[in-house]
């Protein structure tokens, strides 16, 4: 049972340790001033452990002390935040306050071509969530936090999708379902709150090879996704056996600009790697990354147009689709994993990359890492009908494909990591 004073307890003795990790590790104090805009920089998994400790009990301290009424409130209202912050992030406002000195919203107003009371009303919004500081009437500084968004430009394409189309298509869910549900005998009902959104189009990725500056801003956010250890591609590649690849073939399957392989070709030095994806654009982007890479990959590596839903015609030993299968209903999930089944030869591994749903039932999520899931999996919603499945609904989805394919195991998703690699194989 979580009282106020157990809840206090545990931070002090949290917070003892942490201070002490701190030291021992030779890294900074957090704080809000601007210096502190990238703390914990080179932590531990102990460190970490313990900081989620800390947020963990303090989200429970908050919300007893908050009270039920102010959470509903709070929650009712987080798309102010939002909003609040794509104006910052799409008027490029934190980039326009400059480091270690100040700003008037006056000159600030004149560089981010905002009328001044609208950028000051935005402004003192921020402030309150911990972005700037005014440091005197109308007089603009950076914190901790602004810095950061200042200084990270993966951060900030990551937040201007998330703020921009994402959030868009999230706060249209609750109409598209209702929407859903009083279907009317042939009447034509949203697939997706995506399609309120942008009616033009029946799917993302048509929108996307239609409008360049939303691909634009998604391939950065994708991008910038991959730069960030979160999703790193690094976490893949810690999270399974490259070192027996040898001179295997390697089939990422969606794999746009190749962004898996390259990360892949250390591990695996003598691997073939064909990267398949249906978007022109983004095996155009990954030939043309490649051509700075080494004689020996660019010689191993090929890009090739495909269709998932299509018969595979490559018969590869390792097939990787990562965040593929989250994006697509179960029905859709299936028929993909059908598709797959002519490429394949006894023994072929077939690996997942995607976040993993916990098991039930659903407990208070307080720290990031454990909310991200259920975050990603509203977005699938919204975004796609799709969702982020379990390892257990995983195994369902490519039973049902083909009794031939076999669960292994699970790997990764470890100390911060989101995605976890699940390995199947096909046993003709
Ligand atoms: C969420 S992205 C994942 C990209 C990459 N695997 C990664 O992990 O970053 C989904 C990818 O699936 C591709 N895609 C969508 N529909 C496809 C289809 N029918 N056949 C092949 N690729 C498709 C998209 O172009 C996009 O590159």
């Amino acid at each position: 049972m979580s009282s106020l004073g157990a809840l206090v307890s545990t931070i002090v003795e949290k917070t003892t340790t942490l201070s002490l990790l701190l030291g021992q590790q030779n890294v900074a104090q957090p704080t809000f001033t601007e210096d502190g805009h990238n703390p914990y920089q080179g932590e531990n998994a102990d460190l970490r452990q313990i900081r989620y400790d800390i947020v963990r009990a303090a989200q429970d301290l908050l919300r007893l002390a908050q009270g039920p009424e102010d959470q509903i409130l709070q929650l009712a209202w987080s798309s102010a935040d939002t909003s609040n912050f794509g104006v910052i992030l799409q008027f490029k406002v934190a980039e326009n306050v400059p480091f270690g000195g100040s700003v008037t919203s006056a000159d600030l107003a004149a560089k981010v071509g905002l009328p001044e009371d609208v950028l000051l009303r935005s402004l003192r919004y921020a402030v309150g969530n911990g972005l700037f500081v005014e440091t005197a009437p109308g007089v603009f500084a950076h914190s901790a936090t602004s810095a950061a968004v200042a200084r990270n430009q993966s951060l900030r394409d990551i937040a201007l999708a998330s703020t921009l189309e994402q959030a868009q298509m999230l706060l249209r869910l609750p109409e598209t379902l209702a929407l859903q549900q009083q279907k009317k005998e042939g009447a034509e009902v949203p697939y997706a709150a995506f399609n309120l959104v942008f009616p033009k189009y029946e799917n993302i990725f048509e929108c996307l090879a239609k409008e360049p500056e939303l691909a634009m801003r998604y391939h950065l956010y994708m991008m910038g996704r991959v730069k960030t250890d979160r999703w790193s591609t690094a976490n893949m590649v810690k999270s399974w056996d490259w070192a027996n690849v040898g001179s295997k073939a390697i089939v990422d399957v969606g794999g746009s600009a190749g962004h898996t392989c390259m990360a892949l070709a250390e591990a695996c030095p003598e691997a073939k790697f064909i990267i398949q994806d249906v978007d022109k654009v983004a095996l155009e982007q990954g030939r043309q990354a490649l051509s700075s890479a080494s004689p020996s990959l660019v010689e191993r590596t090929s890009f090739v147009q495909h269709d998932f839903f299509q018969p595979q015609t490559v018969s590869g030993d390792i097939y990787i689709f990562r965040h593929i299968f989250h994006d697509w209903s179960d029905d859709d999930t299936v028929r993909i994993l059908k598709a797959l089944v002519p490429g394949l030869i006894n023994g072929a591994t077939i690996l997942v990359s995607e976040g993993i749903m916990p098991e039930p039932p659903a407990t208070r999520t307080n720290a990031l890492d454990e909310k991200q899931i259920l975050i990603e999996d509203m977005f699938m919603l919204a975004v796609h009908n799709g969702r982020e499945r379990s390892v257990e609904d995983f195994v369902k989805l490519f039973k049902q494909a083909d009794a031939r394919y076999e669960y292994i195991t699970t790997t990764g998703g470890t100390d911060g990591a989101f995605q976890s690699t699940v390995e199947f194989k096909f046993k003709a």
